[in-house]
């Protein structure tokens, strides 16, 4: 599903990643551990086209992609949760924000507020749907965060930190809903105990290379 290969990519002089060779294949749940500025969130946008690599090839879904409208084609079908919420919801209002995917893709406006409704559902938010966003909590802005990317139905998931500044009880939930996915997934998290929970590989990034952690 996603192939990269001898991957270097550079800020100014300073090589974050330094020939990051990856798979991920159906069934995959892999875990991305690292200190902090290892370069996680780094290699999680090169994945999706939001920066671009020096060297190495980037495949994804069978097709090397390089231009903006290769990886363009891939971000419906790849859910990418942000580490930072306030860079997923720009709409007013939760129904909005999770409905703009689903009618980006073609739904009817029906179709969307019931896959809305839905993914609000499973991730215990039923009745959110006119909260204004930028007034939710931390917690529930990851939340609703992760209900947009969940309602495009993606087919593989990246998920930056899911878990941070959730409660036990959530992160619990969002547990649940990863098992219950049935998805193929990479998932960044500092918290060893999710990662144990959700994963059934774990790599770590350390002086700009994968290895097993
Ligand atoms: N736009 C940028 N310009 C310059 N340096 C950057 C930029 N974005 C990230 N960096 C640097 O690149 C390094 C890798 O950052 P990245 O966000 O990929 O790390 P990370 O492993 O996800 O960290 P964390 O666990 O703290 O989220 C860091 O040292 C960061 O300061």
């Amino acid at each position: 599903m996603i192939r990269l290969r001898d991957i270097r990519f550079r800020y100014d002089t300073r090589y974050v990643l330094d020939g990051v060779t990856f798979s991920l294949n159906p069934g995959d749940r892999v875990g991305l551990v690292g200190p902090n500025g290892s370069g996680k969130t780094t290699l999680c946008h090169i994945i999706m086209g939001l920066a671009f690599p020096e060297s190495g090839i980037v495949e994804i879904f069978g097709k090397q992609r390089t231009s903006e409208s290769d990886f363009a084609e891939i971000r419906g079908r790849i859910g990418f949760l942000f580490q930072d919420a306030d860079d997923q919801l720009f709409c007013p209002t939760v129904l909005e924000d999770v409905a703009f995917g689903p009618l980006n893709m073609g739904k009817s406006p029906e179709e969307a507020k019931r896959i809305v409704r839905e993914t609000l559902r499973t991730l215990k938010l039923e009745g959110f749907e006119e909260r204004i966003t930028y007034k939710l909590s931390g917690g529930e802005k990851r939340l609703v965060s992760l209900a947009t990317v969940l309602a495009m139905e993606p087919e593989v998931l990246i998920l930056d930190e899911p878990t941070s500044g959730l409660d036990e009880e959530t992160t619990e939930r969002i547990i649940e809903v990863l098992h219950d996915l049935n998805l193929s997934y990479i998932v960044i998290s500092h918290d060893r105990d999710f990662v144990q929970k959700t994963t059934n590989s774990l790599l770590k990034i350390s002086r700009g290379n994968l290895v097993e952690a």
